[in-house]
């Protein structure tokens, strides 16, 4: 399969190289960008989201930030790194990928305290291409286990885009639908258009067209009717983070597919690497919900759609319920509920 990877690092490594996700489906640009703020900038206005890409790129991100320090001493480095981390972190609250891939990079940093600054940053450069190599594993096995749940001809709906560029890749909830396309599964995927953004309509149809998967787009409001219809056997999403009781935080109105997917009796799926899982977090109460601008609703693609100087209301996520959600399927296996008890245990 050839894979789109969305962020990486040049052949210098002096550079990220970026699929600007904003101007998809119609262009297809790459951007360069070395600087702290390019970075912080890029995961703010979606030049590249989803959780496990914005976790590549908060290494990679972090490491071009601090490599040309001109500290000279370990806690004057630590200092410098420990505020670049500060920053990046404030870019969007939601994803937990962000954090853990900047809590990785710190771990890496304590960890080489003794050796050169010069062998510090190669430390954290390794670091960093460790985090896209293994999500690209992790999404692998993550991809088999959820085609293990599947059969051909299924119907699938998936909402937002948890596809190759939302990861590294190979995707998560979308990579069932790559792997079982290999295997002449016959797979028919609606997609949801998922306002307000579109990622659904501008960059998961994009993306299952260029494979030749067939893909339907769907407005989100027609979710409801194609199961209704037997259109749909299940429901395929990604994850920005997952609670330690299974809650799990995901594109705006991915709660709602999950309540259908019960009322129509539908297997609702989640999938996701477990650096995604967050153990810390109890339940969905406890995430930090990214509110965007209100122009993403009412002028989000050029054309006004609102009266302006109304109110808006702009939530990026929502939380679904665990009780609405049939699985978990991550790089370590498929967690079934009791979530509490069964994601401890993936930990273990
Ligand atoms: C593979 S995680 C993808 C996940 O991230 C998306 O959010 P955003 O586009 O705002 O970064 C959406 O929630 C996807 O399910």
């Amino acid at each position: 399969m050839n894979i789109i990877v969305p962020a990486k690092l040049n052949e210098a490594k002096d550079k990220m190289i970026l699929l600007d996700q904003t101007l998809l489906p119609t262009e297809t640009r790459y951007i360069e960008i070395d600087k702290l703020e390019d970075t912080w900038d890029a995961i703010k206005k979606l030049r590249v989201r989803g959780a496990p890409a914005i976790g590549v790129a908060a290494g990679f991100g972090i490491y071009l930030g601090v490599k040309d320090s001109k500290a000279n001493t370990y806690d004057d480095f630590y200092e410098e790194f420990m505020e670049a981390k500060k920053y990046l972190a404030s870019s969007r609250p939601t994803a937990v990928n962000l954090f853990w891939a900047l809590n990785r990079m710190e771990d890496r940093l304590v960890k080489e305290k003794e050796k050169s600054l010069d062998e510090i940053k190669k430390s954290l450069l390794e670091e960093s291409e460790d985090i896209l190599r293994e999500d690209q594993e992790m999404c692998k096995k993550i991809s088999e286990y959820g085609l293990s749940l599947l059969k051909p001809n299924m119907g699938l709906l998936t909402h937002c885009n948890a596809g190759g560029i939302a990861t590294s890749g190979y995707g998560t909830a979308l990579g069932p639908m790559y792997l079982g396309h290999e295997k002449s599964y016959g797979f028919k995927v609606f997609s949801d258009e998922t306002r307000p953004l579109n990622q659904g309509s501008r960059l998961t149809a994009w993306e299952l067209n260029e494979v030749g998967i067939d893909v339907t787009v769907i407005c989100d409001d027609m979710a409801s009717i194609v199961m209704k219809q037997g259109k749909i056997d299940a429901v395929l999403v990604g994850c920005d983070r997952v609670a330690a009781n299974g809650d799990v935080a995901n594109k705006i109105g991915t709660s709602g597919v999950a309540i259908l997917a019960k009322e129509y009796n539908i297997p609702f799926y989640v999938l996701g690497p477990t650096s995604t899982i967050d153990m810390e977090t109890a339940t969905g109460d406890d995430i930090n919900i990214e509110l965007r601008d209100s122009k993403e609703i009412y002028n989000g693609f050029g054309k006004i759609t609102a009266p302006p100087e109304v109110k808006f209301y702009n939530p990026a996520f929502d939380v679904t319920d665990h009780k609405y959600i049939t699985a978990i399927i991550t790089e370590k296996g498929i967690v079934k509920p009791p979530y509490d008890e069964n994601l401890r245990k993936i930990f273990q």
